[in-house]
């Protein structure tokens, strides 16, 4: 059995990157994102939104019709095309708020292309079945019911061993990527074996849309830190997502707290990050 390191507000506060005279838009980072989809709109809104509250430089979004319209009229920053062309991408978010059993063939193709590609890819929801086929580096974001179908399209029991650390290690070192397992607590196995435990968030964090801002703050951590281990970003994007969830909840200081929407974790962001450099 793995006896997984909790990962703490001090490891979470070395990721985070302070602008200087030297930064530009580019040297802090360009996310892109491929994300939503005419059925969820709402979660491309959602990781975009995040991606700049996490001090993303420069975000583009990868999409069109009803998800790309939703991006614009929330986040007007946002640079959105039908592809990033020949531009700078620093990270990738793809899958969240879309369906693998409605996903058209050219979506397919773009996919493998940006998973054969350089730049970090963080793989959530609609687009894990296709993480296996990957030769950048990756971080998948798993649910409970998604890691169950991850295991299951590895050939590994779906059900695993019921200890989350070992099931998630299993994982990262059958795809050779980092694996962010999702819940209450988080984990997190990167492929050499290191497992780390992420605990920083309120049970009001369950709520639909939250997977979908921390895609987004992953992406914006990882294009802002591309020398730092992967698994070491994915812990402190974790930590970071559940002390917004936290504040935005009115649950810091041993407060119960009240309910919260997942945007209001991502407009929490600033001022968490705020918390933790002062
Ligand atoms: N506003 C938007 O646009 C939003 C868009 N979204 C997008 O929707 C898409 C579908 O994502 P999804 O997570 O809702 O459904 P899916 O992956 O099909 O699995 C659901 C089944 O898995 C099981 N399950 C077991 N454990 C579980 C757990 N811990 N957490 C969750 N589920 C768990 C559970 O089975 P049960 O336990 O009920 O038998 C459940 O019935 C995806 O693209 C996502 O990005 C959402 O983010 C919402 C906001
Ligand atoms: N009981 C809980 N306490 C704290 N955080 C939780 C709890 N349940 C889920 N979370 C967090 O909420 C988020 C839910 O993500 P996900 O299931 O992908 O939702 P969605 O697909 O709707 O965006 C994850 O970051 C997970 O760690």
């Amino acid at each position: 059995m793995i006896d997984a390191r909790e990962w703490s507000r001090s490891d979470t506060i070395a990721l985070l990157r302070v602008p200087t005279a030297e930064d530009d838009k580019y040297s802090r980072g360009v996310v892109a994102l491929r994300t939503g989809s005419s059925a969820y709109p709402g979660a491309a809104v959602l990781g975009v939104e995040a991606a700049w509250r996490t001090g993303a430089g420069f975000v583009r979004f990868v999409g069109e019709g009803r998800a790309a319209d939703a991006v614009i009229a929330r986040r007007p920053e946002t640079v959105a095309a039908l592809d990033v062309g020949s531009t700078r991408v620093d990270a990738w978010v793809i899958g969240s708020g879309t369906n693998p059993v409605h996903r058209p063939w050219e979506e397919e193709r773009a996919l493998r292309e940006i998973l054969a590609g350089t730049a970090p890819v963080i793989v959530d929801a609609g687009a894990l079945d296709l993480a296996r086929t990957a030769s950048a580096p990756l971080v998948v974001t798993p649910h409970a019911g998604e890691f169950a179908r991850l295991r299951a399209g590895l050939d590994l029991d779906p059900d695993g061993t019921g200890d989350r650390a070992d099931d998630a290690a299993e994982v990262a070192a059958a795809l050779g990527a980092t694996v962010l397992l999702k819940g209450a607590t988080s984990i997190v196995a990167a492929p050499d074996g290191d497992v780390v435990a992420v605990s920083a968030a309120p049970g009001w964090l369950a709520t639909a849309g939250a997977g979908d801002v921390l895609a987004g703050m992953l992406g914006a951590l990882a294009a802002g830190n591309r020398e730092a281990r992967p698994a070491d970003t994915a812990a402190a994007a974790a930590w970071l997502h559940g002390y917004a969830a936290a504040r935005a909840a009115g649950a810091t200081g041993g407060r119960t707290g009240h309910p919260i929407v997942a945007l209001d974790v991502a407009e929490s962001i600033p001022a968490a990050i705020e918390d933790l450099l002062s």
